[in-house]
């Protein structure tokens, strides 16, 4: 499904954190969101995925406006696996993650064996099914967040908004994660630092100072002067013989 932000922008008493973005993210694409620490990357997913209004400008899910939509249906169509999401202590990761399948659950429609499946599926792709019995508060911090992802894969939503979703984890389950992402058949956003990791994205928009200052391609758009520009690091782009995949190299402030 399509998201789409329309001059959205976002105020912290006098203080412009978002501005006016406009954004249209379409079915089944992947996108990258790249900026600085402290550009706006948290607050714009925030609004994206209708958990925080915008102080001026529209988020639209499809061609509905998301102020519109019912908790329910929103919850039904959009995950959102946020930063540093944390959970009450004493469940076990199976009960984290069956907390997706609250949406779709009413007193017609009770707990079934569709939902069980949703639940092993999504543990199953995050790796995580041996230590369903375990209890959250044991959990390392990688572990955590695949958990976190487990949650959001288990909601099936058709959007799926991740904030940093490999900031703890190791390079292998780093990989693993953002091709399972990647595979997934529905529109992604997600915000990164890494942005080797960004130039598998279909498109990549980059945030600087609460604009989104460039979207695109992610060869076109994480070109060495934009980098230099947002991030103040020199870079150069290496190509990988293997495969001629690009790969960005920094070299430290300018
Ligand atoms: N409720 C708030 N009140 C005041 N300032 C806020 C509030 N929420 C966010 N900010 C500020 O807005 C700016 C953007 O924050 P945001 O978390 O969106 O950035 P980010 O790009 O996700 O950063 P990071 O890469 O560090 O995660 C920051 O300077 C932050 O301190």
């Amino acid at each position: 499904m399509k998201l789409t932000a329309d001059g959205v922008s976002w105020q912290a008493g006098a203080t412009l954190i978002v501005q006016s973005v406009s954004l249209a993210v379409g079915a089944g694409e992947t996108f990258g969101l790249v900026g600085p620490n402290g550009s706006g990357k948290s607050t714009l997913l925030k609004m994206l995925a209708g958990i925080r209004a915008p102080s001026s400008g529209r988020i639209l899910l499809g061609d509905e406006p998301i102020g519109a939509i019912s908790r329910r249906r929103v919850a039904q169509t959009i995950a959102l696996v946020e930063q540093l999401a944390d959970t009450i202590d004493r469940i076990t990761v199976r009960d984290a993650v069956e907390l997706g399948r609250t949406p779709w659950l009413s007193a017609l429609s009770p707990w079934s064996v569709r939902d069980e499946e949703a639940v092993a599926d999504a543990l199953r792709a995050v790796g995580m099914e041996r230590l369903a019995t375990r209890s959250w508060h044991t959990l390392s911090g990688g572990e955590r967040q695949r958990v976190h992802i487990a949650r959001a894969l288990a909601q099936e939503p058709s959007i799926l908004i991740l904030d940093e979703p490999t900031n703890h984890l190791d390079i292998h389950h780093q990989l693993s994660i953002l091709a399972l992402i990647a595979r997934l058949p529905v529109t992604t956003i997600v915000a990164l630092h890494d942005l080797n990791q960004a130039m598998a994205c279909d498109r990549v928009g980059i945030m600087d100072g609460g604009r989104l200052v460039a979207v695109g391609p992610p060869r076109e758009v994480l070109s060495t002067e934009r980098i230099e520009t947002t991030f103040a690091v020199r870079a150069t782009i290496c190509v990988d013989p293997s495969d001629g995949a690009h790969l960005l190299r920094f070299h430290g402030t300018p």
